[in-house]
């Protein structure tokens, strides 16, 4: 007999011997083929993945998950929407929001319209697209939270309502980001670990505390997979950022090239955790493909560095060497006094081994590598984005 021959019969001998002994064929047995079900391949047990293969009821091309993400047409959802098509395919991914998609995005995959408010449309969408993860990203940032208090309550929290209970009732992955902005001024700000007091001063933050405690409820009653990282301030290039504390980090990068002046609305020596956005597309990717039983806890702190607006201004002029730059405190200076100044993120490097690659250095070349097309190219400075779809600064 050939050795495939004799592979497949040892195989099916090892299988007999695990049903035999019961293994997987317990209740708790099907859960962890369940969950393993929706992992991705390289990060399967050999055994499991070679069992799965004869039982697999999935019609999911190559038993990649299907994803649903909310509020993708915001700072974090295209990119990460770019980064999973990759990795799942192309209509394994469904973007959603309440905005009408950019040509670019439309024309890029599945777009749905979706606001999280609306539990039944969510639910239709599930079902219709056989959904196994929610990313949920809808929600109102920091400093538009404190613009409409009522608003954010809905958005941030009924919303939230809404994608856990259909995370129950469909057993769905739940990836709901958290913020710096969690914590607030009796937490211990240099450093801030994961577990310490957070008393967040902004409806943003306690909606997010909100989430963490909820989603954990979640996980300890109904054995639901909710899943968290607390972002810092998120900077990239593609996408503008959607009214947060930390916003200045990205408008310091379009004014350098715009007009050569900046004006920062946090004082000089604001120091807050940052990252650039490839870490932090890179870090859900990782965190959701991590099993279960890894992870310690639910809620992690990541971040990769922490700068003021006078150390990034130093940082931007190895750049652009004629830029100006003022300091004029407005009402999101008294946000970010009362955030992490340096976040606390060794849990995260331990228990599922997160890293990041991008310092300050690392993030300024890299921001100046994409603008400098956008704004040299384009001869037209009132448009908002350039013909790759890379987008210009258009927030205040
Ligand atoms: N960007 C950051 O620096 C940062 C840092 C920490 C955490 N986060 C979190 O990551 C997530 C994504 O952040 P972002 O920067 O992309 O936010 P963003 O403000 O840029 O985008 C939020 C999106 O939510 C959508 N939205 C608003 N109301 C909605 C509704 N009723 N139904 C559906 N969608 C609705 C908006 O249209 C928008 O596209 C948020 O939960 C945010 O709290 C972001
Ligand atoms: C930090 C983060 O949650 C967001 N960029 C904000 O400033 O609101």
């Amino acid at each position: 007999m050939t050795t495939t021959v004799w592979g497949l019969i040892i195989k099916w001998l090892i299988v007999f011997v695990l049903l035999k002994s019961n293994i997987f064929i317990t209740s708790y047995g099907i859960y962890t083929i369940s969950y393993y079900d929706d992992c991705h391949p390289e990060n399967r047990p050999k055994i499991i993945v070679f069992f799965i293969r004869e039982i697999d009821h999935t019609k999911h091309e190559g038993n990649k998950p299907r994803v649903l993400i909310t509020g993708s047409l915001g700072q974090l959802g295209t990119g990460l929407a770019s980064v999973m098509r990759k990795r799942y395919g192309v209509q394994n991914v469904f973007m959603s929001d309440i905005i009408k998609a950019p040509p670019n995005v439309a024309a890029s995959g599945p777009y749905v319209f979706a606001d999280i408010l609306d539990f039944k449309r969510l639910q239709e969408l599930i079902v219709t697209h056989s959904i196994d993860w929610i990313v949920h990203f809808s929600a109102l940032l920091s400093a538009v939270g404190e613009n409409n208090v009522p608003l954010a309550m809905r958005v941030n929290i009924e919303g939230l309502h809404n994608v856990l209970e259909l995370s129950k009732q469909y057993k769905l992955k739940l990836f709901v980001p958290s913020t710096i902005g969690a914590f607030g001024p009796d937490s211990p700000r240099n450093p801030t670990p994961d577990l310490t007091i957070q008393r967040p001063r902004t409806i943003y933050g306690v909606s997010k505390v909100h989430a963490e405690l909820m989603g954990e409820y979640y996980f300890h009653r109904f054995g639901m997979d909710f899943r968290s990282l607390r972002f810092p301030g998120v900077i990239s290039a593609d996408t503008n950022p959607g009214g947060g504390t930390t916003d200045y980090a990205v408008h310091i990068f379009h004014d350098a090239l715009q007009t050569g002046d900046f004006t920062s609305f946090l004082r000089r020596d604001t120091r807050l955790p940052m990252m650039y956005i490839d870490d932090c597309l890179r870090s859900v990717v990782q965190f959701m493909e991590i099993p279960s039983n890894q992870l310690k806890q639910r809620t992690y702190n990541v971040t990769a560095m922490s700068f003021t607006p006078e150390e990034l201004v130093a940082e931007v002029r190895k750049h652009v060497p004629h830029l100006k730059a003022k300091y004029e405190p407005d009402s999101r200076q008294k946000i970010a006094d009362t955030w992490p100044e340096v976040f606390d993120d060794s849990n995260a490097r331990a228990d599922w081994g997160w890293k990041h690659e991008y310092d300050i250095k690392g993030l300024c070349d890299i921001m100046f590598e994409k603008l400098r097309p956008v704004y040299d190219t384009d001869s037209h400075p009132d448009n908002a984005s350039s013909k790759d779809g890379k987008q210009k600064r258009t927030t205040a």
